[in-house]
């Protein structure tokens, strides 16, 4: 029996540990999470019914770690737990901004990374995924096979994880940022349109459009919608010209913080 483990149960711990269990991937008894603020792990191990304990023997009973803190704490758990993760154990981080490089110089465990989305606890998520130098090809497959399980594993470049991670992960935040404005805006109209009631049509509206995505193209999505000499066409052109440069200024803004957080980290492995 495979032993898995889980250190940080905030958004991504808590959602990997459910959508793992509840989609059979991992048994609930093979499962063990810890948290900083143990009730949390303790809360979350009630619901799943799995195990909850600190990070020390989180560590020592699983075969597979899931690292789930953010980039600044990571450097700190790996110290608490290192003699632990020796070469028979595989971790797995979720944290943007923490290098393979580094993963695999502060501890003897064969590392991946793994940055999934919140679309995963919908089982609907793109997980990007790096292996190390130590992975093994078994390891290939147990990490394709857990996200696979919910949503899309892709493996890639490390070199690409930055921007494709703003793309995956960060990217339902965006959209919905997009669509809250869209929604704002057209109760602005002043055609006594209430502001709930556009977000919800504009919600619906997502939806299906996701669903026709399945099958087509974004460019034959737009001309289905917008009908030669229609009122779309117009709408369009004005997203066509703006938003070039809003996407930019996103990518500088995210590229300046990504380098920012690496800095804040340094160069563990010297
Ligand atoms: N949120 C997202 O959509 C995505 C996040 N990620 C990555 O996932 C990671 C976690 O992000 P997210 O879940 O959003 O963050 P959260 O802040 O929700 O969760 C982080 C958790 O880590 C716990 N923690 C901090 N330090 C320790 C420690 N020393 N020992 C044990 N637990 C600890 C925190 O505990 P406490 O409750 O005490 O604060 C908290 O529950 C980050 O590295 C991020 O880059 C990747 C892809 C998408
Ligand atoms: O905002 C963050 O830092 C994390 C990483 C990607 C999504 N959420």
């Amino acid at each position: 029996m495979t032993a898995y483990g889980i250190i940080g149960t905030g958004h991504m711990g808590s959602m990997l540990a459910e959508e793992f269990i509840r989609r059979g991937a991992i048994n609930r008894e093979e499962l063990w999470v810890s948290n900083r603020s143990q009730e949390k792990a303790q809360k979350l191990a009630r619901k799943l019914g799995v195990r909850a304990a600190d990070n020390l023997k989180v560590a020592e009973r699983s075969d597979v770690l899931f690292l789930c803190v953010r980039p600044v704490d990571l450097k700190g758990v790996i110290a608490e737990t290192s003699e632990l993760l020796t070469p028979e154990k595989l971790i797995v981080s979720v944290a943007v901004d923490f290098s393979l490089r580094q993963l695999e110089s502060l501890c003897r465990a064969r590392a991946a990374r793994a940055i999934p989305s919140v679309a995963s606890g919908k089982g609907l998520g793109v997980t990007l995924l790096v292996l190390g130098s130590g992975a093994s090809e078994d390891d290939r497959s147990l990490v394709f096979r857990l996200f696979g399980s919910i949503g899309w594993p892709v493996e890639v470049a490390e070199e690409q994880l930055e921007v494709l991670s703003d793309l995956t992960s960060s990217g339902p935040a965006y959209i919905s940022a997009i669509l809250r404005e869209f929604a704002l805006e057209a109760s602005m109209r002043g055609a006594g349109v209430d502001k709930d009631l556009a977000e919800q049509l504009i919600k619906k509206t997502l939806i299906g459009t996701a669903a026709l995505l399945e099958d087509e193209s974004f460019d034959d999505l737009i001309a289905m919608v917008a009908t030669r000499g229609g009122i779309t066409e117009e709408g369009a052109k004005v997203i066509e010209a703006l938003s070039p440069e809003m996407f930019r200024q996103l990518f500088s803004a995210t590229s300046a913080k990504h380098r920012l957080v690496k800095d804040r980290i340094g160069n563990v492995e010297e």
